[in-house]
């Protein structure tokens, strides 16, 4: 009896072993991998578009093998609030990548360093010390002087009918203004700033295979260790003397905080007690100052002026967008010159057709990857520990789904008395993502983007060189450090006074 008992239990215990055992192991759908590559061969030159295509045939939550990397795919609104809402603790951290042991000083930044009290204490000081609505506000004058010379420039060019490069002049703006905000200055004869600035675009949005395929580090086949390091120096050179001269000057003169760019602000809360940086206090060395203004470069420049060039794209490819917008400007901004940082709050429609293109271009259309701290089960699949998470925020927004079935059309309007945004509550805008990790200076970003938009519109009234119709502009796009324009966008202004044209 007591064997029968034994053996009874025994087959009791193994079975609910093998049961929870295979429930944990059923990891999400997705393409079968190959040796070595894994399913990298499948995603093509423009990743997020083969992933939802492969999203329509394994689900919303796919497995994918990337070299010797485990990644899920997450494509919809619904799974996305179960990785980067419900379980977002567990996923926000990022992976390592070559690029990071050498530009970000060892991982002392905040946007690619792992999850843990090092991130949580640099981030909050960042979004404290840096990215406050105070200290965003104190550059207000500073944006408006580098807007009104961008429209006087512009203005002289509409006198000849020039055609205007807006991918440049927009690239332009945001560069001077980062670099004014961060350095104290735009120009600088012994470094070129917009060199150092467009090499980093160039890496950072190179795909490193050797992040997938180990073994590839020893080759270095695509040039890249050797383009990190030149980079890497230079960009310390420049920022080495840039500090100094900083630490000289800020002995000389008592500052007024309203002038006080980023490499003053850090000096001047580095070894000094503060709430905000308690634990960072010994940290906050020139290593961390440069790493958290290489984050700044790498979280401003290219994300605001391909959103700029992406919203005026398809202003110009829609007229009747474009008129209604111009008529709101009229109306709020009225005979002013330019439209100011205060008017923006009442420019509705600009909100709405500013949501409308990060939906149809998201220029993050993968966000950021997001790595797994422990083993988890979401919706029933087995997610292990260090699986790499991208969330296909371009498949959102071309789900008829979630935005009906015109969701191809450029409909501003749809967002008309609805409660969706870029805050939530729900997921389907998440072009700055959520949770922990999500981006620090949503509002920072989107003021920019308002700003440049309505400046430019409200300013000049645009049509295509050589007599190209707004139909045909194209709006193809290309994978590079962000979702960017393949034809960069030219157009010719007329200039607008008041809203009559001059
Ligand atoms: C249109 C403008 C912008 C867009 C679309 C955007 C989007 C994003 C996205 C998708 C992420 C990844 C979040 C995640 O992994 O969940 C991110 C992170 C980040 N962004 Fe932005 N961003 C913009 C502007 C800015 C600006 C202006 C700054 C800096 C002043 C900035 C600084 C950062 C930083 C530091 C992170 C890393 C956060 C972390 O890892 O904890 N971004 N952003």
């Amino acid at each position: 009896m007591f064997i029968f008992m034994l053996l009874v239990a025994t087959g009791i215990l193994l079975w609910w072993c093998y049961s929870t055992h295979t429930h944990l192991k059923k990891l999400p759908p997705g393409p079968f991998p190959l040796p070595i590559i894994g399913n990298l061969h499948l995603l093509g030159n423009l990743p997020h578009r083969a992933l939802h295509k492969l999203s329509r045939k394994y689900g919303s939550i796919m497995s994918i093998r990337l070299g010797s990397i485990n990644a899920v795919i997450v494509s919809s609104p619904d799974a996305a609030k179960l990785f980067l809402g419900t379980h977002d603790a567990i996923f926000a951290s990022r992976p390592e990548v070559q690029l990071s042991k050498y530009l970000y000083h060892g991982n002392k930044g905040i946007l690619l360093s792992e999850y843990g009290e090092y991130w949580r204490n640099i981030r909050k000081f960042c979004v404290t010390e840096l990215l406050s609505p105070v200290k965003i506000n104190g550059f207000a004058g500073m944006r408006k002087e580098e807007i009104g010379w961008m429209v006087e420039e512009i203005r002289v060019a509409s006198m000849t009918h020039q055609v205007v490069d807006l991918n440049k002049m927009v690239g332009s703006l945001i560069e001077g203004m980062t670099c004014r905000m961060l350095f104290g200055k735009k120009n600088d004869e012994r470094f070129v700033f917009r060199r150092i600035i467009d090499e980093f675009a160039v890496v950072l949005g190179t795909v490193n295979l050797a992040d997938f395929v180990p073994m590839l580090q020893h080759f270095d086949l695509q040039g890249l260790t050797r383009r990190f390091k030149s980079l890497v120096k230079d960009i310390d050179e420049m920022l080495d003397t840039l500090i100094t001269e900083h630490e000289e000057y800020s002995l000389t003169r008592i500052q007024r905080s309203d002038q006080m760019n980023f490499i003053d602000i850090l000096l001047s809360v580095k070894n000094k007690y503060s709430v905000t940086h308690e634990n960072l206090s010994k940290t906050i060395d020139r290593s961390t100052m440069k790493a958290i203004l290489v984050d700044m470069v790498a979280g401003i420049i290219d994300t605001s002026k391909t959103s700029i060039e992406w919203v005026l794209s398809a202003l110009i490819k829609h007229p009747r967008v474009m008129n209604k917008l111009q008529k709101e400007l009229a109306s709020i901004v009225g005979d002013k010159q330019m439209v100011e940082e205060t008017d923006l709050a009442k420019l509705s429609y600009l909100h709405m057709v500013v949501k409308e293109t990060f939906r149809l271009y998201p220029v993050a259309p993968l966000l950021m990857p997001r790595e797994s701290t422990e083993d988890i089960v979401i919706n029933g699949y087995y997610i292990p520990k260090k699986t790499q998470v991208l969330v296909n925020v371009w498949a959102f927004g071309h789900d008829p789904q979630v935005w009906t079935e015109n969701c191809a059309e450029f409909l501003p309007e749809r967002f008309l008395h609805k409660e969706i945004d870029f805050r939530g509550p729900g997921f389907e805008l998440l072009n700055f993502s959520a949770g922990r990790r999500g981006c620090p200076a949503m509002n920072f970003g989107l003021l920019n983007v308002y700003l440049a938009v309505s400046n430019l519109v409200h300013c000049f009234d645009w049509v295509l060189p050589d007599g190209t119709s707004h139909i045909d502009l194209d709006m193809n796009e290309k994978f590079v450090s962000t979702m960017a324009k393949v034809k960069p966008l030219l157009a010719i202004p007329t200039y607008h006074m008041g809203g009559s044209t001059v």
